[in-house]
């Protein structure tokens, strides 16, 4: 898992640096670095460097520094380059170099529109409250207008708070998002992730002490059961789950919990006949478990409560989805909550919180820290972008997951696999709570993603295919 920082974060960290005289240096770093990632995509798209067209877009802070340099070098190596001055000044030092290599300089925009490639240096980590005018109206006019153009944004794109990924309505969409030194978490949060195409970060030689804003996660890594493992030992993994409205809810959790692999699933619930028929390896009734999953398919309320009660006397790790959310009053920092936005939406309003669905799904990780601070537990938003926060608000993220995923019974599907990494590694705190909660969230991806699948039972397929591969 990679850490992830606030714009703060990173400017203490180049602090001491500047300090020490070595900003040069470090924008020298940055922006070739920058330059290496346009000749490639230039190459990658148009098959050559020389003769192409490149704007780049110049703030006047450090981040057209960078794009001013870059240019310079860029032009060096046969690009037509021009650089759009926006802000009235640009980095004197970087304009001089950029002069000096033929760099066109200019306050017209209207050859952005046609450049073969569109660097933006307007905004980095200095940016502060919404873009300003002309600026806003001058990037609306050009994006509505462009079309299909390779843009790769300067440490982030304009308008992207690089902290929190929020977005202003006039920003920048990027195809590419080139970073200095750690990376920011703003640009792996919805909605501004969307804004930066591909991300990468150039090393500069930054490094921090502080505690992440957040972590990325990228690769599942699922331990297997070692030599010496017997059933009880490897973990067993209760599942309370399905009612007679929703039975299907109770076999995809099972199934797909022991699909991933887990010692054993208890299952309890009111679909024990169904479960058994598709899961002949379940055993029904109480018993000892390590870990649970309750809620999916909407079990009885009476159930529901004394797993609460039992996986909270005993701190068992628990996967809390769909049904019993609503139940929860009292949370052990080693559980999940895994609601989707409506679920969060009803989880908030429970608490005098006035939020509609559409303002969690544009935030989910200001609201998914919000109720895992109040609740005191992890909490995972669900949707086309999953975001998970400890109590504390440190974030972990993961990349988008296939959309293919947005079918019923997928999240049902994600419990069981959640519910049965949590019996094997059993979590001891949030923070081993939600790396187990991220693997789970990319194991899911990566079955859905394996093959062009539509339903949760095929998804459930390649949890088992991956499992006997592992
Ligand atoms: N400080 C350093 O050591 C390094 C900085 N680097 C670059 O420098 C950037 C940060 O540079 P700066 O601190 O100069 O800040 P920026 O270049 O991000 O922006 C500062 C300028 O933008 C204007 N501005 C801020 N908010 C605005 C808004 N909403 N609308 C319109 N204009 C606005 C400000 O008036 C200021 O002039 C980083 O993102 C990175 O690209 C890199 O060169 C690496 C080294
Ligand atoms: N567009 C999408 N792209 C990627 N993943 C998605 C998308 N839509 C939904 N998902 C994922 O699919 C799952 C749906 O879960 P949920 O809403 O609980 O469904 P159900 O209750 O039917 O099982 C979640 O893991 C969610 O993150
Ligand atoms: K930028």
């Amino acid at each position: 898992m990679q850490p992830l920082y606030t714009s703060q974060q990173v400017r203490d960290a180049e602090a001491p640096l500047l300090a020490a005289g070595q900003g040069k240096e470090l924008m020298l770093k940055a922006a070739t670095g920058l330059a290496h990632v346009v000749v490639r995509e230039l190459q990658s798209r148009y098959g050559r460097v020389y003769g192409t067209r490149a704007v780049a877009l110049v703030g006047s802070g450090n981040n057209g520094g960078d794009a001013l340099y870059a240019l310079a070098f860029l032009a060096r190596r046969g690009v037509s380059c021009q650089a759009v001055t926006v802000a009235g000044s640009a980095h004197e030092e970087g304009l001089a170099a950029a002069v000096a290599a033929g760099v066109c300089v200019t306050t017209e925009w209207d050859s952005v529109r046609d450049a073969d490639v569109v660097i933006d240096g307007i905004l980095g980590t200095g940016a502060s409250g919404a873009l300003r005018e002309p600026l806003a109206s001058q990037l609306s006019d050009w994006q509505n207008n462009a079309c299909d153009q390779l843009c790769i944004a300067v440490d982030t794109p304009t308008g992207v708070n690089a902290s929190t990924g929020e977005v202003d309505p006039h920003a920048v969409r990027a195809t590419h998002t080139v970073t200095f030194g750690m990376l920011k978490a703003g640009l792996f949060v919805h909605p501004g992730a969307g804004f930066c195409g591909h991300v990468e970060c150039v090393d500069i030689g930054l490094t921090s002490t502080d505690a992440p804003a957040g972590y990325l996660h990228t690769t599942a890594s699922v331990r297997g059961p070692g030599e010496q493992d017997h059933k009880y030992s490897r973990g067993v993994l209760g599942v309370a789950a399905g009612s007679q409205q929703y039975p299907g809810a109770a076999v995809l959790t099972s199934l797909s919990a022991q699909n991933t692999g887990v010692g054993m699933v208890r299952y309890v619930g009111d679909a024990a006949g169904l479960v058994m028929h598709s899961v002949p390896e379940v055993v029904t009734g109480w018993g000892r478990v390590q870990a649970w999953v309750v809620g999916p398919g909407a079990p009885e309320d009476e159930l529901v409560d004394e797993v609460l009660d039992q996986a909270y006397e005993k701190c068992l790790p628990a996967v809390i989805d769909a049904g019993a959310l609503a139940r929860v009053s009292r949370a052990r920092d080693n559980w999940v909550l895994t609601p989707h936005a409506g679920e969060a939406q009803s989880l908030c309003e429970s608490r005098g919180w006035t939020v509609t669905r559409e303002e969690i799904e544009s935030a989910p990780a200001h609201w998914a820290r919000r109720l895992a601070s109040e609740l005191g537990c992890c909490v995972l938003i669900k949707g086309a972008r999953t975001v998970i926060s400890e109590p504390d608000g440190t974030l972990h993220l993961t990349p988008v997951g296939p959309a293919r995923l947005a079918t019923a019974g997928s999240g049902d599907v994600l419990a069981g696999i959640m519910g049965a990494l949590m019996a094997t590694e059993q979590p001891a705190g949030s923070r081993s709570a939600a790396v187990v909660a991220a693997n789970a969230v990319l194991l899911h991806h990566e079955a859905a993603g394996n093959r062009a699948l539509e339903t949760a039972q095929s998804i459930l397929e390649v949890a088992r295919s991956h499992r006997e591969e592992s």
